[in-house]
């Protein structure tokens, strides 16, 4: 395998294959796998270790108090979807909230997509019930559509991950750079969405609000356009780290301080099904030096809590681990404060990140779904918990995606079960369509708005 001489040297990386691992495909030719490991092994990284130095500095000052974390995008990114106008729209959508939670926040957004690599799902069953196929698994396994060869798990489809990855990050990185993501620019479209929407007409008052804020900075002679942290943005990548072979060849060992990362992504998550402790992604992710996610559902305990941040961050490194709940909105509130009481009683510097989207997933007719009231109610209750206890609400984790999709039901353009048909485009799990994405924003900043005024509020009186 194509390997460097410090590569090697860290036969720890590979201790995963000694572990049970879960939600891995049945790759059907180990030849056709090892031939994929080594092409990307030989492929140069898709991000570098600065980068994913600087995106832990940001989410540590998340983790104390001092920033939040807004990432999102598809569930599943699919080849055929990977086209510009789709990057581009979900990339406006994502800074178009992000604007918005600053303002609520009056604090800097860490930014980071799911995407440029968001193609291995994990699947509840191996066999899909109506048609007795394997289970489309992302298109960096196989195909979605409904044949016996397209659903063959090809270790190829690893290797057109990473290209079309490469092909979506170097658009990003563009946009990011260039005027498209300049301050003025994503608050004109802002402007848009309350002006041209019925959905975004209840926002008007924050967006007059930070209207003039922008009015302001220009008086005091801050142009938007050419000012350096106003004229571009920082946009960081993930995707969760579910196939272990392409996230093994895309680890490299930094050769001017050893560090090792795992260069496909900024940021790597843990998924709901891959947690365990003693399983391959838990000990995979615990070696490498990127900030890691792991998502928490609703039956996990304090205990394994602990015993997970322990383990994926034993040095108490800020802005290393992202603890991202994801409990339902009828359990959260249950669920969530006595591991919050754990791990802060521990004092561990994590990242508090609340995924309304998964806990929160129904059946209407055989077609996966979720209310907005639902994913609103979750966040709610997250902000809750973390009011009383004193800890800060630290980020949202969402899928949604740029375009009118009609996936989730509800928000102010009162998407019914009859309307679900209409484009309904999602290869896995329902998103929120760009107006719900930036309803969810504005609620938000509402809250974060409360929080901060309740915070100064209290400084005044200490
Ligand atoms: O995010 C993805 C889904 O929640 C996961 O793939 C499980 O979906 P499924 O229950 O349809 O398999
Ligand atoms: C599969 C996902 O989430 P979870 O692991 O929380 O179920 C996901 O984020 O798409
Ligand atoms: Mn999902």
């Amino acid at each position: 395998m194509a390997q460097t001489d410090l590569e090697r040297s860290r036969p720890d990386l590979d201790f995963w294959r000694t572990l049970p691992v879960k939600q891995q495909p049945n790759w059907p030719d180990q030849g056709e796998l090892r031939a994929a490991y080594t092409q990307l092994s030989a492929l140069p990284p898709l991000v570098t270790a600065p980068e994913v130095r600087s995106l832990t500095e940001h989410l540590a000052a998340v983790a104390r108090g001092e920033a939040f974390l807004l990432q999102g995008g598809d569930c599943a990114e699919t080849f055929a979807a990977n086209t510009a106008n789709k990057i581009r729209d979900k990339v406006k959508t994502l800074l178009q909230m992000a604007v918005v939670l600053t303002y609520g926040a009056s604090t800097p957004v860490v930014k980071v997509a799911r995407i440029a690599g968001q193609y291995a799902k994990p699947r509840s069953a191996d066999i899909e019930a109506s048609t007795g196929l394997p289970s489309y698994r992302g298109d960096a396994v196989n195909d979605i559509a409904v044949t016996a060869q397209a659903r063959r798990p090809d270790p190829a489809r690893m290797v057109a991950s990473y290209h079309h990855s490469a092909a979506a990050l170097n658009l990003i990185r563009a946009f990011a750079s260039g005027g498209f993501s300049s301050l003025s620019q994503v608050h004109e479209w802002n402007k848009a969405f309350v002006r041209d929407s019925a959905a975004g007409r209840r926002y008007e008052v924050m967006a007059t609000d930070i209207e003039r804020a922008l009015a302001f900075m220009a008086a005091c002679g801050i142009d938007l356009q050419r000012t350096a942290e106003l004229g571009g943005v920082e946009l960081y990548t993930s995707h969760e780290g579910l196939l272990l072979e392409y996230e093994r060849a895309l680890t490299r060992v930094e050769e001017a301080t050893g560090a090792v990362c795992d260069l496909s992504a900024h940021m790597i998550w843990i998924g709901e099904r891959t947690r365990d402790l003693d399983g391959a992604h838990v000990d995979f992710l615990s070696r490498v030096g990127n900030p890691i996610g792991c998502k928490v559902g609703p039956k996990a305990t304090p205990d394994e809590v602990i015993a997970l941040v322990e383990k994926l961050n034993p040095d108490h490194i800020p802005g290393r681990l992202t603890l991202i709940s994801r409990m339902g909105a009828g359990k959260i509130r249950d669920a969530l404060p006595s591991i919050v009481e754990k791990v802060n009683g521990a004092g561990h510097p994590v990242v508090w990140a609340c995924d309304p989207m998964h806990g929160n997933t129904r059946d209407v007719s055989g077609v996966k779904t979720r209310h907005f009231d639902d994913v609103l109610d979750e966040v709610l209750g997250f902000f809750e918990v973390h009011k009383e206890l004193g800890t800060h609400p630290g980020g949202l984790h969402i899928e949604l995606t740029g375009d009118d999709v009609t996936e989730c039901l509800g928000g102010g353009q009162e998407i019914g079960e009859a309307d679900l048909a209409g484009r309904y485009e999602t290869a896995c799990d329902p998103r929120l369509n760009t107006s719900q994405a930036l309803e969810l924003a504005f609620l938000v900043a509402e809250m974060l708005q409360a929080t901060r005024a309740r915070r100064a509020a209290h400084s005044r009186h200490a």
